[in-house]
């Protein structure tokens, strides 16, 4: 269909539903009126919203206060948008100002906190269907008022002619079925008390007619929209005053016929959240909200939901706790993603939340402080090569079992990323993770290695990334900050040293709820693996398991498990763990395919041609395909093949979330996190996939244990297709 047609009918398709709106807010406007609701006001308030009625929304009226014989709810509305509290305040001589609320001279603030205690309820009773905390809302409405939209703690506080809008212009956020299933735990929870039903008003799909060509003399179609409506009242009927009783505010004009229509359009035009923003599952919704006792570790294997938890547990305590939020994680690049994501999730508290990678959180404390730190990548590496070529040059661990890389993490990560200082320490450490048992002639000279290479930073006046996190860590130890952040979320947590744990620790303590640890140790791709203990946290008797897997196909999953099948790894918790298994995997789809290649050329055109097939696939674009490498070399080979052949890609380190329709490139380490329609794994070698680890000795061991684990997280970042190609 040209795209002038499409748009003239999807016109038509939203000029019938308005007729429609305006047909059931009159229907439901009547029915208001009908409500035997106590007072003037809170009838107005029920007028005032029943237009939501004509789209998509159910207005209770007439229900108990839960856990209250007397008292009573004015109105809940449940619908596209979510759950709003009502209550109806015909206070005249109100004054807003921080966090309080007056009516002239006196403090009322604590009248509306009984609303908040019933809406922080009510999240928790709706949380068991699986409605994420931040859907349901306190309301009060100021009877009479206009223009207002202010915050009390938790309470929005809005005039009556404002309150429809500010439901409507929510959006979509609960498809019909989501709606229909919290609606059914509100009949329950709100108990009935008089004979009103809910109002529900579900319209049809309207049906367009054939277009036609035009007749001369036939009038525009919206003329005959006008003529349809000319004769009809649709403003608001009086709202039925019981006689003898007298309303404190005066009535405020309500909504034009204009105003209802384009506050519900705007509502209905919003583009619709994902699922997982609005609807979790119910054991997600309930980790959100669960208080705990001090630390915390949220733990599932990849693809349950982990990051979601989390980015809903911080949006809850930011709007729950005084003071802000950090998310943070290793990749510097993640943060960036994830603010997109909570932006559309959370907008309310997106500017209390924090997200920054923990180097960028260690350089503000630093900065903050005042503390002197300087890094250069350029001296930091002729640092290393200089300790390098002084101490171990030709020496027992410069052997062809190990790259230079190797003897690097264990200073970065293994011995920096514990903050040892003494030889003592690391003489006899227990070397988590890694695989390679070292002599003690080994060890000293990677002591030494270590020694000399601190020489040369301090002698070029710089420090490296490891020293700025313990610069940052020795800080907060030196002066604990108080009060700035109420509670730190670590997403991929196993990604993280043991420094870096405690620094974050540092920043909030065992409070209640302060840290929680979000991450999955089967994907572990760094070395250095140490325990909580070690770095001072105890999560004992605060940890939840996730179990269903939303992301992956079944098969998909079934091929990455296969990798990691016998792998066992160092838990954080101080164990040796097998990974997680997800209970439940929610899709399946095709077979991933394994393609072997005779050459590299081979593979290169193999990827170019497979780009160009899943995008031809009915809503996968470029944007949608993600080609990963365990290597740099992959991603640059990758990228200029498909550039050669005209297919637009963008490299993860420039990834920061904002939807772009060009192939992801970038190795896994940079995927951390993400996930992508279709991804293709670009570098294996099929040796790599037959070794058979009895035969391997320890040094190939731990190799191929990392590098299986890698792989492993680059298919499971995969939710439709997987293309793996190996020479
Ligand atoms: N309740 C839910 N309903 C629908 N989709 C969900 C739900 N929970 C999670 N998802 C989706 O499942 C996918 C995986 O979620 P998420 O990234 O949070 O998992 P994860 O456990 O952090 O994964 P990984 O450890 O592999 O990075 C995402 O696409 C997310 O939107």
């Amino acid at each position: 269909m040209p795209a002038g047609d499409s748009a003239g009918q999807e016109a038509s398709r939203q000029l019938a539903l308005a007729a429609a709106h305006d047909k059931a807010a009159s229907a439901a406007r009547a029915a208001a009126s009908r409500y035997g609701l106590a007072s003037v006001t809170e009838q107005r308030t029920a007028a005032a919203l029943a237009p939501l009625a004509g789209a998509g929304y159910h207005l209770l009226a007439d229900r108990q206060w839960p856990g209250s014989r007397r008292a009573q709810v004015d109105m809940v509305v449940v619908g596209p948008a979510g759950v709003f509290v009502v209550d109806t305040k015909a206070w005249a001589d109100v004054t807003i100002a921080g966090d309080r609320i007056h009516r002239g001279q006196e403090d009322v603030t604590d009248e509306l906190m009984a609303l908040a205690d019933l809406a922080y309820r009510t999240e928790g009773e709706l949380a068991e269907v699986g409605l994420a905390p931040g859907e349901v809302h306190a309301m009060a409405v100021l009877a009479g008022r206009t223009g207002v939209d202010e915050r009390v703690g938790p309470v929005q506080v809005v005039g009556e002619r404002d309150a429809l809008r500010q439901i409507a212009r929510r959006g979509a956020r609960l498809g019909p079925a989501q709606v229909d299933v919290v609606l059914a735990r509100c009949l329950e929870w709100f108990r009935h008390v008089g004979d009103a039903a809910p109002i529900s008003t579900t319209l049809l799909e309207p049906v367009l007619p054939a277009p036609r060509a035009p007749q001369p003399g036939t009038p525009h179609p919206a003329d005959d929209r006008e003529r349809d409506h000319g004769g009809v009242h649709h403003g608001f009927p009086d709202p039925r005053v019981p006689r003898g009783v007298t309303t404190p505010v005066p009535p405020v004009p309500p909504l034009s016929e204009e105003e209802v229509r384009s506050a519900l359009l705007t509502g209905l035009m919003a583009a619709p959240v994902e699922e997982w923003m609005a609807f979790l599952h119910p054991a997600q919704a309930r980790v959100v909200r669960r208080s705990y006792n001090g630390p915390a570790r949220i733990r599932g294997s990849a693809g349950t939901g982990k990051t979601v938890v989390g980015l809903h547990r911080a949006a809850y305590l930011a709007r729950t706790r005084q003071g802000k939020v950090l998310v943070t994680t290793y990749i510097r690049t993640l943060p960036d993603v994830l603010r997109q994501q909570l932006t559309r999730l959370a907008p309310d508290v997106v500017d209390r939340v924090e997200l920054a990678g923990v180097h960028e959180t260690a350089k503000r404390i630093l900065e903050e402080r005042g503390v002197e730190h300087r890094i250069d990548g350029r001296k930091i590496a002729s640092a290393w090569t200089a300790a390098w070529g002084r101490v171990a040059g030709g020496s027992v661990i410069d052997t062809d079992r190990h790259e230079q890389d190797y003897w690097h993490d264990e200073v970065s990560y293994v011995i920096k990323g514990r903050g040892l200082t003494r030889w003592e320490q690391y003489a006899e450490l227990p070397r988590l993770g890694r695989r390679h048992r070292l002599g003690p002639h080994q060890r000293r000279v990677v002591w030494e290695l270590y020694e000399a290479y601190q020489e040369e930073l301090a002698n070029r006046g710089v420090h490296d990334f490891a020293d700025q996190i313990a610069l940052a860590e020795a800080e907060l130890r030196r002066e604990p900050m108080t009060g700035r952040y109420t509670a730190v979320v670590v997403d991929e947590a196993q990604d993280l040293t043991c420094v870096m744990i405690r620094m974050l620790h540092a920043l909030v303590g065992d409070v209640p709820d302060g840290l929680t640890l979000i991450g999955d140790g089967q994907q572990t791709i760094y070395p250095g693996g140490f325990t909580l203990a070690e770095a001072g946290v105890s999560v004992a008797g605060r940890g939840t398991v996730l179990d269903v897997n939303y992301r992956n196909t079944r098969e998909i999953l079934q091929f990455a498990s296969m990798l990691v099948r016998d792998d066992e790894f160092a838990d954080i918790e101080g164990t040796t763990a097998r990974g997680d298994r997800p209970a439940q995997v929610e899709r399946s789809g095709p077979k991933p395919v394994y393609v072997r290649c005779a050459t590299e050329a081979d593979r290169q055109r193999r990827l170019v041609l497979r780009v160009h097939e899943v995008v031809a696939e009915v809503g996968t674009n470029f944007g949608d395909v993600g080609v990963l490498s365990l290597s740099r070399r992959g991603v640059e080979a990758a990228t200029e093949s498909l550039r050669k052949a005209g297919v637009p890609v963008v490299n993860l380190e420039q990834y920061d979330g904002v939807p772009v329709n060009r192939v992801k490139v970038g190795t896994v380490k940079r995927a951390k996190g993400l996930e992508f329609k279709q991804v293709l794994v670009v570098d294996p070698y099929a040796s790599w996939l037959t070794e058979k680890p009895e035969e391997l000795d320890d040094v190939d061991r731990e190799r191929r244990d990392f590098r299986l684990r890698e792989l492993y997280v680059a298919m499971t970042r995969a939710r439709d297709g997987l293309w793996v190609a190996s020479i």
